[in-house]
């Protein structure tokens, strides 16, 4: 059981027929509604461009919540069904397949039509879809582009939908033809005139109404069904002016309808995928897992470092520069693990000493190296040097890494500016925290408590650096 709605998308008002059927079919269940009229007609256009409006149409519908997409249009289910299925974790069911199957079932003379807009015309997918299914058959489809236009401008029962449906069919009429699909969904509102221009022996098979009943056994087979009991409610989204869909809606549907204005044009023209829940901090430094995780912590994202993943092999940092190093790291472990990755390399570089340690800050003291002992090399090599002469910058290189995909890592950095003291002072950080005095704080770093040394440290600004990418980073695949 599922109360959240079902997606429909169309270009137009077209995919109102199909809604139609499901107020008919699936009286329970509730729907949104979008129609992309601003952009309208989608046939002419590449199929390249109708995939990036369709996805535009999607993720404004899931934003709605829906449970369950509907492309109640032609032109878009030939150029994006196979791309919304593959990218997508809902159901997605398009026009085309349950239109080829009722086709299929009704013809004797084993010739069917299709008509439908250029682009699926084009894209030869009902043709396709039939002969897949029975190669014997022959499938002869004709473009109606008019017909859109028509039914778009509320001219559904005017003497020029009359001239231009049977200008459009004539060379359909003397055929075998004895079932023709409807393969755009603006087209059953026509349909009168269609059937008049074809003759009573021809069946016209109406895409989006068939379609309704594949959608009702999906309900039924993934146990979505809104069983609620609750009324439903039906919410209609326009890109263009509300006025005229409601009109051609309310006459269509048989009941006053109100319809909302979207501008949908900001929205991404791909999949949007979700952000990971756990980054894995390649790093076996505490103090800096503390830190990374704190910020992580912020945006909802957990943390684990590599002490949860013991048997690891170590990557060497055989680099000569933090991001080297970093992207050693990263991509080493995302490998490893198949999962995001972040590395950071930081270090301190004193000018008096023409910037080392630099990358050799955890291994300063050689062999048995630790923080105690690497402080005690930096005081004695800087023995004699004055005040004024200390100055130092610490240094943080973040990369990020997704597994599969090395060369696209995302690489930040930020530092921070100090003078190394030689006295040392304060408990908290790590490292070279209390030799690392910052003159606008009059502190150390060790005097800092952790947010306060986020908020300054040459992490913190990496990561905040980190921060405003990563979203954009993660989601470009
Ligand atoms: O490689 P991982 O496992 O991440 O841990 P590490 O400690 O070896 O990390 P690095 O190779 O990047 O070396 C960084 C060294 O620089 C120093 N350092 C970096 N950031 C620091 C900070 O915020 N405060 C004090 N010292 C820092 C400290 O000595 C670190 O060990
Ligand atoms: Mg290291």
């Amino acid at each position: 059981m599922n109360t959240q709605p079902i997606g429909f998308i169309d270009s137009g008002v077209g995919g109102l027929t199909v809604v139609k059927e499901a107020l008919r079919q699936l009286p329970n269940e509730n729907i949104v509604f979008l129609g992309d009229q601003a952009r309208l007609p989608y046939g002419p256009r590449p199929a390249a461009q109708v995939r990036a409006f369709t996805w535009q149409m999607v993720n404004f519908l899931l934003t709605k919540k829906i449970k369950l997409l509907v492309i109640a249009c032609n032109t878009a289910t030939a150029a994006a069904l196979d791309d919304l299925r593959t990218k997508l974790t809902i159901p997605v069911i398009g026009v085309i397949q349950p239109g080829s199957r009722a086709a299929l079932r009704h013809t004797h003379t084993g010739h069917i039509g299709v008509i439908a807009t250029e682009g699926t015309v084009r894209s030869c997918a009902y043709a396709h879809t039939i002969q897949a299914k029975d190669p014997q058959v022959k499938v002869t489809s004709l473009a109606a582009p008019k017909f859109v236009a028509v039914v778009e401008s509320n001219e559904a029962h005017s003497a020029v939908a009359k001239k231009v449906v049977a200008q459009t069919l004539r060379p359909l009429t003397h055929t075998d033809i004895d079932t023709l699909v409807m393969g755009c969904t603006h087209y059953p509102l026509l349909r009168p005139l269609i059937q008049n221009v074809m003759g009573e022996g021809v069946t016209l098979i109406d895409s989006g109404a068939e379609t309704v009943s594949d959608v009702s056994m999906l309900l039924d087979y993934f146990d979505l069904a809104n069983t609620s009991g609750h009324a439903a409610t039906r919410t209609y989204y326009t890109t263009a002016g509300a006025a005229l869909f409601e009109t051609i809606a309310s006459e269509w549907l048989n009941q006053p309808i109100t319809a909302t204005h979207v501008d949908i044009t900001q929205q991404p023209q791909d999949v949007v995928t979700a952000l990971p829940t756990t980054v894995v901090v390649a790093s076996k430094n505490a103090g800096k897992v503390r830190e990374i995780g704190a910020m992580f912590a912020k945006l909802g994202v957990s943390v684990k470092s590599l002490s949860d993943f013991p048997a690891l092999p170590t990557v060497e940092e055989t680099g000569t520069t933090f991001e080297e190093n970093a992207r050693l790291k990263a991509d080493g472990y995302a490998k490893m693990l198949e999962l995001p990755v972040l590395a950071d390399d930081s270090g301190l570089q004193v000018d008096a000493l023409g910037g080392q340690p630099g990358v050799f800050s955890a291994r300063y003291a050689g062999k048995g190296h630790n923080d105690a002992a690497n402080n005690a090399k930096l005081i004695a090599e800087l023995a004699g040097v004055p005040a004024a002469k200390r100055t130092a910058r610490f240094v943080s290189t973040l990369v990020l890494a997704k597994p599969g995909l090395p060369n696209q890592d995302l690489v930040v950095s930020g530092h921070v500016d100090g003078v190394i003291v030689g006295l040392p002072q304060g408990e908290n950080g790590f490292g070279y925290d209390p030799y690392f005095y910052l003159p606008e704080l009059g502190k150390t770093m060790a005097q800092l408590t952790p947010d306060e040394k986020n908020g300054v440290s040459h992490r913190g600004n990496a990561l905040r650096a980190l921060e405003a990418r990563w979203g954009d980073w993660y989601q470009k695949g």
